[in-house]
């Protein structure tokens, strides 16, 4: 059994395999896809940032996205996250829920992560501490650093520490542990937040070969379990954890497929790998 298998048997055992029944919402993916995006436009001045993109992403997928700069990679996760919205189209979360009709914390609440490339951890608290923050959501930092953690509690948490290979660094404060083991962190506290879907931004930007290797194995083991989005110019790092491969041109989607079939594609070549 590889690492990835393995850490994804463990996840199964602590989080079930089915949909979470504790979320007030969480998305209907029994038709397998758990991302509609459909003719999505978003405007600035006239000008289309996404030009009636349409793009599914399947339930425990790995997608990654790349594109030229100013492709509209930025902009489709600000819809997704309702941070940015749309002129038109729609953008659907499994069958049932209408990101369009969500606000940013209550699509974050549906089960919607994202991780942006600046690592955002609390620094002066330890690994620890910042998962039993973001576990906690809205409760006061006193409360949920002051109270006993309960057994499944715990198991998360371990079980969150081991994915992100961070175990030895639990009582270490956030500040002082390496740009890449913060990029881990922060994904383990959207673990924490039981994400579904994870968005995560240029996560290799900054790190070192090992921390890089790392990562795609991290990212890898949370396939199946997690619908992970990644958008990343790092081409060796995608070609290591790619499967399907969409490429983002003027604001819609210019390609998809795995990776040799993408850097095979003579418009993708033109209007980007081929710079
Ligand atoms: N708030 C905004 N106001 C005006 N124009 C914007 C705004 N946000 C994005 N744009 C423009 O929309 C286009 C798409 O930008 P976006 O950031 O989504 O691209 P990207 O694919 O993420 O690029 P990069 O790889 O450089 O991050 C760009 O031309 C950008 O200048």
């Amino acid at each position: 059994m590889n690492a990835s298998t393995a850490l994804r048997q463990g996840w199964q055992k602590v989080f079930g395999t089915g949909a979470r029944s504790e979320r007030p919402i969480a998305p209907d993916t029994t038709h397998g896809t758990i991302l509609y995006l459909e003719d999505i436009t978003v405007s600035f001045d006239g000008f289309k940032a996404l030009n009636a993109l349409t793009l599914y992403v399947d339930a425990g997928e790995l997608r990654c996205i790349i594109g030229p700069n100013g492709a509209g990679k930025t902009t489709m996760m600000d819809v997704i996250t309702g941070k940015t919205r749309p002129d038109a189209g729609s953008a659907w979360f499994g069958q049932t829920i209408d990101l369009l009709t969500l606000t940013e914390p209550q699509i974050a609440e549906a089960g919607i992560g994202r991780k942006f490339q600046k690592p955002t951890v609390f620094e002066q608290h330890t690994v620890l501490e910042n998962l039993e923050l973001a576990a906690a959501g809205n409760k006061s930092i006193w409360a949920t650093l002051f109270s006993p953690l309960t057994a499944v509690q715990r198991d998360r948490i371990d079980h969150v520490l081991e994915t992100v290979r961070l175990q030895d660094r639990r009582d270490t404060r956030a500040g002082v542990l390496s740009h890449g083991q913060k990029q881990w962190l922060e994904i383990g506290m959207l673990l924490m937040q039981d994400a579904q879907m994870l968005l995560v931004d240029e996560p290799v930007a900054g790190m070192t070969p090992q921390e890089v290797e790392r990562t795609a194995e991290l990212l890898l083991s949370l396939e199946g379990q997690h619908s992970v989005v990644v958008v990343e110019h790092d081409m060796n790092f995608v070609r290591s954890i790619a499967r399907k491969v969409t490429v983002l041109h003027e604001g819609h989607v210019l390609a998809e497929g795995t990776m040799d079939q993408v850097q095979n594609d003579a418009k993708v070549v033109e209007v980007y790998l081929g710079e």
